[in-house]
């Protein structure tokens, strides 16, 4: 196993987080505690994207979203990573094919947000993604009905775990989601960005600093 990949043994469960991370917030770190808990998962790395493939803006400077994210997120079975830039992989699908090849045993779970199942179908090769790993998706505030009625909800709807099961997720093969109600916290990168709280420029030089 290369050093710079977080570690993982064959047989674990680790639930994947990916996002932009620009920048990570309460929202990330409380769909991760909620993810460890309710869906049976060993650990959740967070996978933060060198940029979202159907996003025109390029996020901030990856090093300074990583450093943010382990701010966010201290939690001892999660971990911040840049598999992504490691790998070469920018779509979901190639990276999941990469970590397969990579950690040969592991189970791997995807995790995410309503809003993203709502335009899944948009994803490069959506389907192999839920015919891989086994989904678990987190509700969003206002997200909840358009994921619901997604052309990937409605694909896969008997394969959908009930909200009762989901600590089964990881145990069968896919196609199998679950989608968790849990209580929501209504933040995002993008209301963080235009309140001023992040920029996407460079890390700002502090005055004090001599040069
Ligand atoms: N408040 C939240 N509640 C539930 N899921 C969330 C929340 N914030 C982000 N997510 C999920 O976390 C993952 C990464 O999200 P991302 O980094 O794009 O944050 P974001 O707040 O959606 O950013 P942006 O506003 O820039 O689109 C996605 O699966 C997204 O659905
Ligand atoms: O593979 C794709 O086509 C694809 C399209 C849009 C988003 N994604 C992934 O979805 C995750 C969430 O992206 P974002 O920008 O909404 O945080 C992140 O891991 C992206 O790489 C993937």
């Amino acid at each position: 196993m290369r050093h710079d990949l977080p570690f993982a043994r064959a047989g674990q469960v680790i639930g994947l987080l990916g996002g932009s991370f620009d920048p990570a917030h309460e929202g990330h770190a409380h769909i991760t505690r909620e993810a460890l808990r309710r869906f049976g998962l060993d650990a959740v790395w967070w996978l933060v994207s060198p940029g979202n493939p159907l996003k025109d803006e390029g996020p901030a400077d990856m090093t300074r979203r990583m450093d943010r994210a382990r701010e966010v997120m201290q939690h001892p079975r999660v971990e911040v990573s840049d598999i992504e830039a490691r790998t070469g992989t920018r779509y979901t699908a190639q990276t999941l094919r990469a970590l397969a090849k990579l950690y040969p045993g592991v189970r791997f779970v995807w995790l995410m947000g309503a809003d993203n199942l709502a335009q899944l179908d948009r994803w490069q090769d959506w389907q192999e993604i839920m015919e891989t790993v086994p989904v678990g998706v987190l509700a969003r505030p206002g997200q909840r009905i358009s994921a619901r009625s997604s052309k990937a909800a409605r694909l896969y709807r008997t394969d959908k775990l009930p909200a009762r099961a989901s600590h089964r997720l990881a145990l069968g093969a896919a196609p199998r989601w679950c989608f968790l109600n849990v209580p929501m916290v209504d933040i995002s990168s993008t209301r963080i960005r235009k309140s001023g709280g992040w920029s996407r420029g460079p890390a700002p030089v502090r005055k004090d600093r001599k040069m």
